[in-house]
């Protein structure tokens, strides 16, 4: 597997008033593969834009290192080239024309694809002459989407890009993206909590969650090695060593757990049931959430 993202031991931490620190990302061990769509899950706060802001090179690491497009992010022109960066809420210049926005792109982008933006501009029914603030959520989202697209970037990172806009405006969003992917080839690396949406763009997965990766692989390998068991009432430590449970509930009589075997689950006891993405990520959050283990593990599945 080719990286487009190689993090290694990566770790970041703010400093607070009255000079506390806090980790808002530890021990990340992590490859995002090339010419694929990857999606970042967590909840708010779990770490995503700090991450996220790692490599595309607005932040440095406090410890470990992250390698993007074969070089360290940030570090000069060439490396600004290689990855487009659309940042949370789509930002975009509120007294800039629509037009101005490309002449712009343009300027500073050596790789810049003048047909692929007004293509992406007229398709949309933008009106060139139209200010950026004047325009909908949704179209200032699709105008940042068309700079990221035009720059020819060989790693897009999307910031949670989709937050603010309503369920169609997602979707058209998305299915621009798709879209785009298919037609350019490029790697995308996509941040979001609203996991269903990610559930239909995805190929490869991370799921952040307290400022640690929790779980990353192909969405399909991830999906197959998730289960959910409900069953008469069984104590964690009865279960079988090769079952790692990531979230359990009990009530008197009954026991659901979510685990992570790559074994068949032979048991007649359990009824087991497959997860989606969103069942999977709640079920770490739920985990962290219950603090269950002073230290949980690092589950990166390849
Ligand atoms: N500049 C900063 N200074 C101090 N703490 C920060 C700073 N930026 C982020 N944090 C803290 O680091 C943690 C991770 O924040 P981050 O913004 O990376 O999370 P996130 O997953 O992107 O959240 P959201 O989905 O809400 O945007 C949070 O506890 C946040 O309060």
């Amino acid at each position: 597997m080719t990286a487009v993202v190689a993090a290694r031991g990566l770790g970041k931490q703010y400093r607070r008033r009255l000079g506390q620190k806090k980790w808002a990302l530890r021990d990340c061990s992590l490859e995002i593969p090339e010419s694929r769509v990857t999606g970042l899950v967590g909840p708010n706060g779990a770490g995503k834009t700090t991450l996220i802001d790692l490599v595309v090179g607005l932040l440095a690491p406090t410890v470990g290192s992250i390698e993007v497009c074969g070089g360290v992010p940030g570090a000069g022109a060439a490396q600004l080239a290689k990855v487009g960066f659309v940042a949370q809420d789509t930002p975009t210049y509120a007294g800039l024309t629509v037009a101005e926005h490309l002449r712009l792109g343009a300027r500073l982008n050596p790789r810049w694809d003048d047909a692929i933006a007004r293509g992406r501009i007229e398709r949309l029914g933008l009106d060139p002459g139209q200010k950026a603030g004047r325009l909908s959520g949704g179209q200032r989202a699709q105008l940042a989407l068309t700079l990221g697209l035009a720059k020819r970037p060989e790693l897009l990172v999307l910031d949670e890009p989709v937050a603010s806009l309503d369920p169609l405006a997602r979707r058209e969003f998305l299915s621009a993206l798709m879209e785009a992917v298919a037609e350019h080839e490029i790697s995308v690396l996509l941040s979001s909590h609203v996991i269903s949406d990610l559930e239909r763009v995805c190929d490869h997965v991370a799921v952040l969650v307290d400022s640690q990766i929790r779980v990353a692989g192909d969405v399909d390998d991830v999906l197959a090695t998730h289960h959910r068991l409900s069953g008469p009432r069984r104590e964690p430590d009865t279960l079988p060593a090769d079952l790692h449970v990531v979230s359990a509930s009990h009530t008197d009589r009954q026991s659901t757990y979510v685990v992570r075997t790559t074994a068949p689950i032979l048991d007649p006891a359990w009824s087991v049931t497959a997860l989606s993405l969103e069942d999977l990520a709640l079920a770490y959050m739920e985990r962290a959430a219950a603090a269950a283990s002073p230290r949980p593990e690092l589950e990166v599945l390849r």
